[in-house]
């Protein structure tokens, strides 16, 4: 199946942007509840989260419907400021009614070992979704992604070996260019096999590398390589500050 075009929204402040993603996010929310009465959604750390705030006081989210896992996870302690976990606690969910037991963490026990630590998380996936022999690859309702001013999405770096993995649901990386170094990543097949994919980025900062991704993807940065198309659909979230420099169109956001 062809990927569909990415869908470009490009917002004045990054409050707009977060009251939308919000209406977007409940959106998906009800279809996913309506076909199996959950939602499956992975959420990504570095400035992702804040931009999840508007999600705090909508009306209609239903919290314990909520499966959460991580697009991808620094392996440090989950109290540490470099865990995704504790950015999305202490901004999201210590403010919402997500049951704890619907928040699908890294097992730090098994630390010593990242295979290990990957395998875990992967299991953890494939009780949430099916045998892995009967699904090939876990359909997220949503998957959160932010990327880099180097053109990386969760933990996929350019020119890594990870980004040519096609069979593990999750994959570690020890030699991550950005610290922490060590982390596990959901790989492209599990990414671009989510219902929707959304990717976040706001600030003159993020200018150039969506310019990159946007306008030449044939130039390969990994968040260029995210195409759902099983058959999912890919949408950005911008600011107008981050999308200055792009002559991709652009589409005018409705619900
Ligand atoms: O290291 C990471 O970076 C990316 C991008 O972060 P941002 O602060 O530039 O938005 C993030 O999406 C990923 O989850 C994180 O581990």
């Amino acid at each position: 199946m062809t990927p569909a075009a990415p869908v470009l929204y490009s917002f004045p402040s990054t409050g707009d942007l977060s009251n939308s993603l919000a209406d977007f996010i409940l959106k998906a929310q009800r279809e996913a509840l309506e076909k199996r009465g959950k939602f499956t959604i992975a959420i990504s750390g570095g400035s992702l989260p804040k931009t999840l705030t508007a999600l705090i006081d909508k009306p209609g989210i239903k919290w314990n419907k909520w499966q959460v896992f991580y697009a991808d996870e620094r392996v440090v302690p989950l109290d540490d400021p470099d865990s995704n976990h504790k950015l999305a606690h202490d901004t999201l969910y210590s403010h919402v009614p997500l049951p704890a037991s619907h928040i699908h963490t890294i097992d730090l026990s098994l630390a010593d070992d990242l295979e290990e630590l990957a395998d875990a998380y992967e299991k953890e996936l494939i009780r949430e979704f099916a045998q892995k022999d009967s699904a090939r690859f876990p359909i997220f309702d949503l998957v959160l992604l932010g990327t880099g001013p180097d053109g990386h999405t969760a933990s996929l770096f350019p020119g890594h070996a990870l980004l040519s993995e096609e069979d593990r649901w999750v994959a570690y990386i020890d030699d991550s260019p950005k610290p922490p170094p060590k982390r596990i990543t959901l790989t492209y097949p599990v990414i671009n096999h989510a219902a929707r994919v959304v990717f976040v980025a706001t600030g003159d900062g993020k200018k150039e590398v969506l310019k990159s991704i946007l306008d030449t993807p044939e130039a390969g940065l990994p968040a260029a390589r995210v195409r759902p198309a099983h058959p999912g659909q890919l949408f950005w979230f911008v600011d107008d500050a981050a999308s200055s420099e792009v002559a991709y169109a652009k589409t005018a956001f409705k619900v």
